[in-house]
């Protein structure tokens, strides 16, 4: 993180007697505690002197500002910066220089205005926006909580249950909405923008126009009985969509204080707050998500050298299966006109109507019109054959798992396209060389790994073999971000790192099974922990015959570390495969509903015996009094309580225990993507956990909340499971060093042995 002495503003004092402040800290003008200062000092001059009789706050090159300087926080979460005493910036610069200065003023706002953006705006007596502008609080995301007045000043302006939807969903509304809802008081054109809000200064000034203080204003305010009732319904939405979170109910509380209390004593409370969700585990995991995502598109040595993308025009698709007219649906969505090859008529079809299918649902929500889905749709052309592939600029294989039928097609493709054109596979496994080995374009063939449903999952995996150029990732990249997708750049291996890190995970999961812990229990407890499902829920969503087949490029290719198990192959042989079969490791009802299924102890049984593991009391959760050795039960017989029910909870395993033993070894999968050089930072991983798997963000991704732990003892607990249970769990090479070291695991590498 960069230092946060950067940043000013400017004052300009015009002929009309209006000072314009503008604030200067790109690329979005956050608010650095310099801008912050630099901003008290511009108003106190323009109330000092004689000649300014309004002021207007703008920000430069058509950016208002993207709220407080985030790079900042890692500083004053660690004490490196020093911290303004308590309602320095709140009170003393917004409240009272801002907003209860003797001279109006107006902000201009271009582009966005966000956060403490959007606060320092609301301070102002007015607020004057160009037509694309976007306002908005989105501190939430970053688990915090507005602290320059937000929780006060917006429901003031919008109404109470607007303010908690924008603050409670980080959602920004455009300048439009922010016009009716009263946010804004004007549109102007943005080369009128500037001239428009001095002019509105001055009327404010002659009384022409009202001089608001937003923080005293109570017209939209919703009255105090209706208020407690929306804000007690927000609160258990909030417990209801992140049970582990905190941030929102916090919110939640200084809004209420300023509505109860006044909003005086509500500027209190959220100075408070705001301290409070800044020291935050949650605050620090979320702006560790927020800084990897941005970093994902920074690759060293491809990134920096300096490469322009080139324009991609048309794409073509190969297949047209649930991934091909998955990522034809990103695709076309994103305005790029695509072809889609399918082998005959039929096929072609079905995967027409399947992207049909997608955008329809799109308007079923209401995200898109019908009118735009025909037009949407008119960008997709079906072909049967390769004549078309003459011009275009990126060719998407995503046809099925077959080694020799992907270099046929390969080989065609080299014949059809022109030189330029990209060649992409959509494998989840194969290697990328094995596939390329018939043509003479290695340096142009790519992976672009999505995954499912492509069209809505927001991550890329965009693999790159040693050949691969530096000019086909950037354009890639540059693909992957139009489509609204965030990169990340791999190595070519089996499973690339999201999958490699998938791997363990259910196989973790099914030796605690096989060892004796409830499927269900297991499933609750990695729910709790923040995971969209259980590792059985998932399972049964992907269906059991794409387990197997990714189960067995992990077997073979990493035989000393697989924990073997029929209990999978085993259940599919009965015909339960999974959710699309009603019948896996749960049973699903017509509406999806899935329900536990007692029957799965028979298979649990079974497995277990093949695998030639028993019971382990240590994490049975269903060992009964009789199973137990004489000396232990007689002890137990004593104790009045002893009964199966008892003994039942002395053996359960924590929550804290399952999560551990399922995601420690991820972790140790994940340090040996890092230590091979497939991912080439930690923080790629952490997006890839996240955005591929469903670990929760607020955790800060699996590399940042292994560290979280300590190197050292995620190494020990490993260390004791590898000596019970096997290979399995043992520690590799880098998370042995990093906890004999007692280092972070995501600190850089001394020498990363890169594979790219
Ligand atoms: C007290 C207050 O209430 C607390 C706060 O204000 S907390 C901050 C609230 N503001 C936010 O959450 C906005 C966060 N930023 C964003 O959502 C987006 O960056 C944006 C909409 C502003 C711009 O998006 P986009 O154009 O896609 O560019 P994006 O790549 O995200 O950002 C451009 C650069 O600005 C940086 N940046 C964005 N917002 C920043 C901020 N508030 N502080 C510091 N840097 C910021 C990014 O890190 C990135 O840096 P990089 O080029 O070195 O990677």
């Amino acid at each position: 993180m960069g230092s946060s002495t950067k940043g000013r503003t400017i004052m300009e004092v015009g002929a009309d007697g209006v000072a314009l402040i503008t604030i200067i800290n790109p690329p979005v003008n956050s608010l650095s505690l310099d801008v912050l200062h630099s901003l008290k000092e511009s108003y106190e001059q323009a109330l000092r002197r004689d000649d300014v009789k309004a002021i207007v706050i703008t920000g430069s090159r058509g950016k208002f500002s993207g709220g407080f300087d985030i790079t900042a926080f890692g500083g004053l979460q660690g004490g490196k910066i020093e911290q303004p005493k308590p309602g320095y910036i709140s009170i003393e610069i917004i409240s009272e220089t801002l907003e209860g200065a003797r001279k109006p003023s107006v902000a201009a706002i271009d582009g966005l205005a966000l956060g403490g953006g959007l606060e320092v705006a609301m301070a102002c007596h007015a607020r004057i926006s160009t037509s694309t502008a976007q306002l908005g609080l989105p501190e939430l995301q970053l688990g915090l909580i507005p602290g320059f007045g937000g929780t006060q000043r917006l429901p003031r302006l919008v109404g109470l249950s607007k303010a908690l939807e924008m603050m409670l969903l980080s959602k920004p509304v455009k300048a439009e909405e922010a016009h009716t809802l009263g946010l804004v008081d004007a549109i102007a054109p943005p080369d009128e923008l500037v001239n428009t809000a001095r002019q509105w200064a001055l009327d404010i000034l002659e009384r022409r126009r009202p001089w608001v203080a937003s923080l005293y204003k109570t017209d939209k305010l919703e009255p105090l009985g209706e208020a407690r009732e929306i804000l007690k319904f927000a609160r258990i939405q909030a417990r209801k969509q992140a049970p582990n979170l905190r941030h929102p109910l916090v919110c939640i509380d200084a809004i209420e204080e300023g509505i109860v209390s006044g909003p005086r004593a509500g500027l209190w409370k959220e100075v408070e707050a705001f301290q409070e969700v800044l020291q935050s585990d949650t605050c620090k995991s979320l702006v560790n998500i927020f800084f990897a995502q941005r970093g994902t598109s920074k690759v060293p040595g491809i990134t920096d050298l300096g490469l322009v993308p080139r324009r991609v025009k048309k794409v073509a698709i190969l297949g047209g299966g649930l991934m091909g007219s998955g990522i034809a649906t990103a695709l076309i969505l994103s305005n790029y006109p695509v072809i889609l090859k399918e082998v005959n008529e039929k096929f072609l079809q079905a995967g027409i109507g399947r992207v049909k299918a997608n955008l329809q649902s799109r308007v079923k929500k209401g995200k898109m019109t019908q009118e735009k889905l025909e037009r949407t749709l008119s960008l997709l052309n079906g072909v049967l054959d390769y004549e078309s592939f003459r011009d275009v600029d990126m060719v998407i294989e995503a046809v099925i798992e077959n080694i020799s039928l992907k270099q046929q097609i390969f080989a065609d493709l080299e014949k059809f396209c022109p030189p330029h054109c990209i060649l992409a596979s959509n494998t989840s496994t194969i290697d990328l060389n094995l596939i390329g080995e018939r043509t003479k374009s290695h340096e142009r063939i790519v992976g672009a790994h999505f995954f499912s449903p492509a069209h809505v999952m927001p991550l890329l995996e965009i693999v790159r073999t040693q050949k691969t150029s530096p000019q086909v990732i950037v354009d890639l990249l540059d693909v992957g971000k139009k489509i609204k997708k965030t990169p990340i750049v791999v190595g070519n291996c089996t499973g690339f790192a999201v999958n490699r890190m998938f791997f363990p995970y259910s196989q973790a999961a099914i030796l605690l099974v096989e060892r004796g812990t409830d499927v269900y229990q297991i499933d609750r407890a990695i729910t709790k922990f923040g995971m969209p499902m259980g590792p059985f829920r998932m399972v049964d969503l992907v269906g059991f015959g794409v387990a197997i087949a990714t189960g067995i490029q992990f077997v073979e290719n990493f035989p000393e570390r697989s924990y073997k198990s029929m209990l999978i192959p085993m259940m599919q042989e009965d015909q339960r495969a999974g959710e699309a079969t009603r019948k896996g490791f749960y049973v699903y009802d017509n509406k999806r509903k899935a329900s536990p299924d007692p029957e799965i102890k028979k298979y649990v049984e079974k497995s277990r015996i093949i695998s030639g593991v028993t019971v382990d009391p240590k994490v049975s959760l269903s060992l009964s009094l009789s199973q137990l050795p004489t000396h232990i039960k007689g002890k137990l017989r004593s104790h009045v309580f002893a009964n199966d029910c008892i003994w039942t909870q002395l053996m359960k395993l924590s929550d804290k225990d399952i999560v551990e033993m399922i995601f420690f070894p991820v972790v140790n999968e994940a340090c040996r993507v890092l230590a091979e050089g497939i991912a080439v930072k930690a923080s790629d991983l952490d997006i890839a956990a996240v955005m591929g798997m469903g670990f929760p963000p607020y955790r800060g991704g699996i590399m940042f909340w292994g560290d979280s732990l300590g190197s050292k003892y995620i190494y020990s607990r490993l260390v004791e499971w590898s000596k019970m249970y096997g290979e399995f769990f043992k520690p590799c090479a880098y998370l042995t060093e990093r906890a004999a070291k007692g280092a972070s695991l995501s600190a850089a590498m001394e020498q990363a042995k890169s594979r790219l």
